[in-house]
């Protein structure tokens, strides 16, 4: 029934105004899906490798669609996802593209689940998911530097945390609410600020007057709407760490590997930090686990750049108790089974699975239903914009059964 009849692929604009890789998958009885992949600007070093887009869609068209058509079915994901990676034939996906093979994969998903008359999040999690389904407290970015915008913070993310909210609207709404805090508070400090990549707002403010602003319009937020909100980072620390001199740079301000451990440490007993991502290098297996061995007990300590979804890397972070989440982002894996083979490993060994954006994005909403499908315990996707609300908006869709 799901067998794929063809697989079309275009450049299309993603929100940077950078092109990216669309698919379309079509089967023999009918059912279609769409989908195009994200990309990220501070990209890990060990994620699967994005092609410029025209050459990944000729090298896809070559290589990976011919071993579709008539061949697989797209109800069966790993199938698909096994044919991409045959047609791939290396480790990171350099020769289709890993933006190829996320649309493709991510496509032919959503054509099974039409197919099928399923919602995605269902032909992905399966119907005993949907019995007892939690939904992911969404991570809002409100303010931001980093690689994501120019003379901003150091600290690539400050995340809203709306840990208490009864509901997946109302965490989604109260983000927005604090976003709307925080241009308040930049207004009455007679700051302006721009946005950056994701929307969030890229004052040039110092990283410590940034966790004031946010801490404050937290704060306030919660008081307004009565339950618990709180705060978390994307330090995305590989960013700023100088290899060769073996320190991190905070503009003029150094911290060695120790001291950086020390000053996160720190900010997470002195804001009551919920989540702390990529606190430390890609490579520092070592500072991660020291730090999830002092703070793990009362927050979140996530590997991005540290995990790149990959189960392998996964696996030696749970060996040496490197943190205790993981993110998982489809892209820089290259397929959903193996974004969703990290999942599973990553909530086997007691870890949280925190689905994500990049920064880079379309109107895609694949990630949604990914979250409710593998019960993460978060999603990281924005808190405004139209490419972030795509995938927020889809939530409140799913809570009410209205996909
Ligand atoms: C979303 C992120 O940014 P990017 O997509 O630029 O890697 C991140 O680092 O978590
Ligand atoms: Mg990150």
């Amino acid at each position: 029934m799901t067998l794929i009849e063809s697989v079309s692929l275009r450049r299309v604009l993603d929100s940077r105004g950078n092109p990216t890789v669309e698919a379309d998958v079509l089967t023999q009885s009918g059912g279609f899906g769409r989908a195009a992949a994200p990309s990220g600007a501070s990209t890990g070093e060990y994620e699967a490798l994005e092609l410029p887009p025209m050459e990944a869609i000729a090298a896809a068209r070559e290589h990976a669609v011919p071993r579709l058509e008539g061949s697989v079915h797209a109800g069966n994901q790993r199938d698909v996802d096994a044919a991409l990676h045959a047609a791939d034939g290396t480790e990171d996906f350099s020769e289709i593209g890993a933006n190829s093979a996320v649309a493709i994969s991510m496509a032919a998903s959503k054509a099974g689940a039409d197919v099928l008359g399923a919602p995605l999040f269902q032909h992905l999690g399966g119907t005993f998911r949907d019995a007892d389904r939690s939904f992911p407290v969404p991570l809002g970015n409100v303010v931001g530097g980093g690689e994501h915008a120019a003379d901003a913070t150091h600290i690539q993310e400050f995340l809203s945390a709306p840990v208490g909210a009864p509901s997946v609207a109302e965490a989604v709404f109260a983000n927005a609410d604090v976003h709307a805090a925080v241009a308040e508070i930049l207004a009455d400090r007679g700051i302006a600020a721009a946005k950056g990549d994701e929307g969030a707002w890229a004052p040039a403010v110092s990283d410590a007057e940034a966790f004031e602003i946010v801490d404050e319009a937290t704060s306030r937020v919660e008081d307004a709407v009565g339950f618990e909100i709180r705060f978390g980072l994307d330090v995305a620390a590989s960013e700023l760490y100088d290899a060769d001199a073996g320190v991190y740079r905070y503009g003029d301000v150094e911290r060695t590997s120790t001291e950086q451990v020390e000053y996160m440490a720190e900010l997470v007993d002195e804001y009551d930090l919920a989540y702390v991502e990529d606190p430390l290098d890609e490579d520092d297996y070592d500072g991660f686990a020291d730090l999830t061995d002092r703070v793990g007990d009362r927050t979140l300590i996530c590997g991005d750049d540290l995990f790149v979804t990959n189960v392998e890397r996964l696996s030696r972070g749970i060996d040496e108790g490197a943190a205790n989440s993981i993110l998982i982002k489809p892209n820089q894996i290259g397929t959903l089974s193996d974004a969703f083979d990290a999942v599973e490993l990553a909530q086997r060994n007691g870890l949280d699975a925190v689905v994500s954006h990049r920064s880079g994005e379309t109107e895609d909403t694949t990630i949604a239903h990914l979250a409710v499908a593998t019960g993460a315990s978060f999603i990281k996707t924005g808190t405004v914009g139209g490419e972030r609300t795509a995938k927020l908006n889809e939530l409140i869709r799913i809570a009410e059964e209205a996909v």
